[in-house]
């Protein structure tokens, strides 16, 4: 068991917590702010418990260059919006500098104030102890609350625990909860749901997935390689040509562990990748040559419901089909609602699946929704975190 923040005593104390607000944005405006409502909890206690709050993120991807399409000031007021006191912020190039050191110095229980985003500094990434330390230095307990990028040994993530006592905040405690006992122990029958389209990294996933579970359904864009694997027609849907071969182990895998592998029995598909394109729906050996597999077809989405109907755990992580586009979304939302309908604890991990539920206004209706994306994948690959493992233990 790992310390959480229930655990120690905050008051008065300067507390340093690492959050996950790496959220979309468009044109300067935050698009969906779930990860910064997921911190809440954490962030509220910590001011109520007088502590004096200094958070800390990254956002996107800048490269350890200062770049202000990815400064933390609207998340900072988005923030305060919810928290209904002011979060300080300066937007300082280098994280930290003398006018955010007083800032800290001065801050008071109750108060709380977030850094600018800690990859302007490439020392950040490159998990720099000298980096690590300026920011403990900062404060003298040390909260980890970013679960979607405990995945990443990096300065705030990891190095920073070197000079602090760590703790985790209560979205950390929620997402190994759920996450870890769906794996580790979970109700059974067990079911796992793979979509999405990226076949490479999630099969590490379903490999360790196939010890697991009961039931292993494969849809999206994953399911050509399976199909390929077995021979089939697959028209120009996307194909994970290099593992192929690795998607026809897997299959195997699964038919000595005992466990069913459901992959689609028919296919939406369409003239070209667009939602308005010319379609057909088929079984899956009648793929046309000419055309690509967009979305499982309906007896693929009615097997599909049926097996999580007698589940007591679904983990799922990818969706059915190009959900983007309405006319290939049918398959993901029967899958949600399947979802939405159980009784099963169900845990929905990676953003498109998450963004999926969230779009047709399933998402509270599921266990638990993991604010990771890698970082759910790696964990369910059965990967310790560099982000969770430097947590002290209870
Ligand atoms: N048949 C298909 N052909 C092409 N793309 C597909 C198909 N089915 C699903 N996709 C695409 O797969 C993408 C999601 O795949 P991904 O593997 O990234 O899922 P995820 O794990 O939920 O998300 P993330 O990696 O962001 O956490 C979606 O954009 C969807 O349009
Ligand atoms: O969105 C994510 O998956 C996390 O915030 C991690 O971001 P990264 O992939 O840029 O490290």
């Amino acid at each position: 068991m790992k310390k959480t923040i229930r655990d120690i005593d905050v008051k008065g104390k300067k507390v340093i917590a690492r959050c996950d607000f790496n959220v979309p944005m468009q044109e300067g405006r935050i698009t969906d702010d779930t990860r910064i409502r997921a911190a809440l909890p954490t962030i509220e206690y910590l001011l109520e418990h007088d502590a004096a709050l200094i958070l800390m993120s990254h956002m996107g991807r800048p490269k350890g260059e200062p770049k202000m399409e990815f400064t933390l000031a609207p998340v900072a007021e988005r923030l305060s919006e919810y928290l209904k006191k002011e979060v300080k912020f300066k937007s300082s190039p280098t994280v930290v500098d003398d006018e955010v050191k007083k800032m800290a110095e001065e801050l008071k229980p109750g108060e709380v104030m977030l850094l600018e985003n800690v990859r302007f500094r490439k020392e950040e990434t490159e998990n720099d102890p000298a980096f690590a330390k300026e920011l403990a230095s900062l404060a003298e307990v040390f909260v980890q609350e970013a679960f979607g990028t405990a995945h990443r040994a990096h300065a705030s993530t990891a190095g920073i625990a070197d000079y602090l006592p760590a703790v985790s905040g209560f979205l950390i405690e929620k997402e190994v909860k759920f996450l870890g006992s769906a794996v580790e122990d979970p109700k059974r029958p067990f079911v796992a749901i793979m979509g999405g389209a990226k076949v490479g990294d999630k099969i590490p996933v379903i490999r360790n997935l196939i010890s697991r579970v009961d039931t292993l359904i494969i849809g999206g864009g994953m399911a050509y390689t399976f199909y390929k694997a077995m021979g089939l027609e697959i028209g120009t849907s996307i194909l994970d040509a290099d593992n192929t071969k690795l998607a026809g182990e897997l299959m195997k895998q699964a038919e000595e562990a005992g466990v069913k592998m459901l992959l689609p029995v028919d296919v939406v598909c369409a003239a070209a990748f667009e939602n308005d394109a010319e379609t057909v729906t088929v079984d899956r050996d009648k793929m046309p040559a000419d055309m690509m597999g967009m979305d499982i077809g309906p007896k693929s989405a009615e097997l599909f419901a049926e097996e999580i109907g007698k589940a007591a755990t679904v983990v799922w992580n990818g969706p059915m089909g190009v959900f983007e586009m309405p006319n290939f979304a049918e398959g993901t939302k029967k899958v949600a609602e399947a979802l939405a309908a159980s009784d099963a604890i169900t845990v929905i991990g990676g953003g498109d699946s998450a963004a999926a539920v969230e779009q047709f206004g399933l998402a509270d209706k599921m266990t638990h929704i993991s604010t990771g994306g890698g970082a759910s994948l790696e964990f369910l690959e059965g990967k310790t975190l560099p982000g969770i493992a430097v947590i002290q233990d209870k």
